[in-house]
């Protein structure tokens, strides 16, 4: 994602506190540095993280995915709140960080996002969202989304994007 954002012309700041030790993390790193992209020293406060926050206009929250069990351990028990406190529009990315896949935002320190981007389908936890909903991943073939009664919007012409809307036609927010 920083890559794609470098390359539309954003100027990221990635919130890596522990590096990854999984190959596609150090891969992704590599990418990163080579654009330019900045991250911050593995850290574990949120000293850094705050200082970062206060010359952002938006966070891109795409730290825990869907198999994320609380409760929230260090370093991210800081960093959730500051992400919070900054008051700065979140955009989650398929599950909002702190939130079981199923129970939802059981946990307090879960974050409440402006903004959620579903990939494939949204999942059971965030049905009482209540901010912009959209569906990403369009690769879900009819025969499973049938199967598995997913219920998905249908996506306009080519686009890899589709906004939920409520009972009336209308966006939400
Ligand atoms: N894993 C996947 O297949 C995909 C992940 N995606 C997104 O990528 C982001 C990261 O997903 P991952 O699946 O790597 O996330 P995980 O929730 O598996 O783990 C992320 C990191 O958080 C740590 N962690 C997990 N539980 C914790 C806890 N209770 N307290 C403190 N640290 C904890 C893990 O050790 C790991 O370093 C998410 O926004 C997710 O939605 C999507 O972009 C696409 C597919």
């Amino acid at each position: 994602m920083p890559t794609l954002l470098g390359m539309f012309g954003y100027t990221p700041t990635i919130y890596m506190p522990k590096p990854g030790s999984k190959d596609i993390y150090k891969r992704l790193k590599t990418q990163c540095d080579n654009m330019g992209i900045k991250t911050l020293p593995p850290s574990s406060d949120a000293e850094a993280l705050t200082t970062a926050l206060s010359s952002s206009d938006v966070i891109l929250d795409a730290i825990f995915g869907f198999s994320f069990k609380g409760p929230v351990r260090p370093p991210f028990d800081e960093a959730l709140p500051s992400l919070t406190n900054s008051k700065l529009p979140i955009v989650s990315v398929d599950i909002p960080s702190g939130w079981d896949v199923e129970a939802g935002k059981i946990e307090t320190l879960g974050l409440e996002p402006d903004v959620l981007v579903s990939l494939t389908a949204p999942k059971e936890g965030v049905k009482l969202f209540k901010g912009r909903h959209f569906l990403g991943g369009r690769f879900v073939p009819k025969i499973f989304a049938d199967k598995y009664q997913l219920n998905l919007p249908e996506y306009p012409s080519f686009a890899q994007i589709v906004e939920f809307t409520t009972v009336d036609g209308s966006h939400r927010l």
